[in-house]
């Protein structure tokens, strides 16, 4: 497509008529747009690619495809991972603003309906404003997320008000804290885990939050109700490590008037009933005693509880999200977990990535957490160099980002100055008990000793996740090695790597690439 550049008659300066004015606005925002963007493409009606300008061109190789001619006239979902431009041209709304994250990486895009004079939409147009938001927009997303963070306080301070005449803060106690902008992070991991739970929050289904302690299972949670159509019914909370055996029963199903005496059973709703209407947490579920988990597989197959002391049966409307750190499969093969109850709570199953997978996240983590620090305590917000934030990123973090903020929080108050530095940093994590992992070239002469007495590099420290992790990741860069060096030849790319055709194609689906 060629753009016809804008001629204006010199001293006659903006055209008279209103279809000049149109046209001049559009083209000039046309012309904007692709100057200033980083690539645009156009779909026709159909979803078929008919254009693409010289600034896309260099994505093509990051989505696997060679050359312009195996882009045109491709469907847009077979060349573009994950691309919602197909909602676009169905539906004729324009998407603003959004994140989309494919193997090509992540990127602030933008798309647009085409329509014809009369209004009907006969294309659509794509453009990536941003590459790699995750380092060009990084302070603009710490930064929104703890406004966002702010107004959301704010929002249910005032909603707390209202209410407190009217219902005793039975209701307002029990809403959502956390959005899905409070989990800060823009790491592939982080992207992907709150794109999983956006969906997971359009869904009825009950939702398995897998992770170790500390990543952010019980803020997710909140963010799914808050983002679900249940979000004006109450969030209730049940942390089933907490509480004794002997009360979860009473805790979750309730006791009926009049079914025993005494002080401790007196009448009362268990949280499923609390929960009507609303979102039901399930925190830590892999301590849920056995003798009670038949009951609560009951309870979520049927939608309906027996209160202590009554033979009546009380139907209720929750929506189940659970979460565990522990390794439920193993404990189903255990015979600690019952199988059926597993695969009632495992239907939309979201694994919630470590800090170790995500270090990328630890700077704007900080900045948050730091934020939130000093707004409590009333003092200017921590800073930190790079030095000491490499140390954070040198970390194994076993207890992610609770542990984060407590290191923060310590290091914050054992100093006298709003700079934190490297050498307190470690003295905390030591203090905690935690022998820090560093990094070498952040040393200085003073730690050499230490060094040669079996601090590990950065290197080193990289080398501390899970196995199947790094090795996908080599085979990741390995495939990728080969698909450029041999032009995207995929049998060459198999010879050179010494796999099967049938291999490397198992491999490049199961990738992603
Ligand atoms: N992505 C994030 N952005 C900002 N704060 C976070 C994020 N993830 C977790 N936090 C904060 O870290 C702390 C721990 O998070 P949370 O309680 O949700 O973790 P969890 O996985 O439920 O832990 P546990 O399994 O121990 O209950 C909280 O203070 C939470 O607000």
């Amino acid at each position: 497509m060629r753009v016809e550049p804008i001629t204006t008659v010199p001293g006659k300066g903006l055209p008279a008529d209103a279809d000049g004015i149109y046209a001049l606005a559009a083209r000039s925002m046309f012309q904007l747009f692709s100057s200033m963007s980083q690539g645009m493409f156009l779909a026709d009606r159909t979803g078929r690619i008919v254009w693409v300008n010289e600034g896309y061109e260099r994505f093509l190789p990051r989505l696997g495809v060679m050359s312009v001619d195996d882009f045109l006239g491709h469907m847009v979902e077979e060349v573009i991972p994950n691309t919602q431009m197909r909602r676009v041209l169905e539906t004729g709304q324009p998407v603003l603003i959004d994140l989309l994250t494919n193997s090509a990486g992540t990127f602030v895009v933008s798309r647009l309906p085409l329509r014809d004079e009369e209004g009907a939409v006969i294309g659509a147009i794509g453009i990536v404003l941003f590459d790699q938001p995750e380092t060009t927009l990084q302070p603009l997303i710490s930064k929104f997320a703890l406004l966002q963070r702010d107004l959301d306080e704010a929002r249910r301070e005032l909603a707390a008000q209202r209410n407190r005449s009217l219902r005793a803060a039975a209701h307002g106690e029990r809403r959502a804290k956390y959005s899905f902008a409070s989990f800060v992070g823009s790491s592939p991991a982080a992207v992907e885990v709150k794109r999983q739970a956006r969906r997971a929050a359009q869904s009825m289904s009950p939702v398995l939050l897998l992770g170790e302690t500390g990543t952010g299972k019980e803020l997710l949670a909140h963010a799914i109700h808050a983002a679900s159509a249940r979000a004006s019914g109450p969030f209730v909370s049940v942390n089933i490590a907490a509480i004794p055996e002997s009360l979860l029963e009473a805790e979750f199903f309730g006791v009926a008037p009049g079914a025993f005496t005494g002080a401790e059973r007196k009448p009362r709703d268990g949280k499923f009933k609390l929960a009507d209407g609303g979102t039901l947490f399930l925190d830590e579920i892999g301590d849920m005693p056995a003798s009670l988990q038949a009951k609560l597989l009951r309870a979520l197959q049927e939608g309906e509880i027996e209160p202590l002391g009554s033979n009546q049966i009380v139907h209720f409307n929750a929506r189940v999200v659970a979460a565990t750190s522990r390794d439920l499969p193993q404990m189903v093969r255990d015979g600690q977990f019952r199988e059926d109850l597993f695969y009632r709570l495992h239907v939309l199953p979201i694994r919630v990535p470590p800090l170790r997978e995500r270090r990328s996240d630890i700077a704007a983590l900080v900045e948050v957490l730091g934020e939130d620090l000093a707004l409590r305590n009333d003092m200017p917000p921590p800073e930190l160099g790079v030095d000491a934030l490499e140390l954070l990123a040198a970390q194994a973090w076993r207890g992610n980002i609770r542990e984060l903020r407590n290191v923060l929080e310590q290091a914050a108050m054992r100093s006298d100055e709003t700079r934190i530095t490297a050498d307190l940093l470690a003295e905390v994590l030591r203090s905690s008990g935690v022998e820090p992992l560093r990094l070498p070239q952040i040393m200085g002469a003073l730690s050499r000793t230490s060094e040669a007495a079996g601090t590990i590099t950065a290197g080193e420290a990289d080398l501390l996740r899970p196995l199947s992790e790094q090795i996908a990741e080599l085979e990741t860069r390995a495939i990728r090695a080969a698909l450029k060096a041999h032009d995207g030849n995929k049998l060459a790319v198999a010879r050179a790597l010494g796999i099967s055709r049938a291999k490397l194609y198992d491999r490049l689906a199961q990738l992603n690439l």
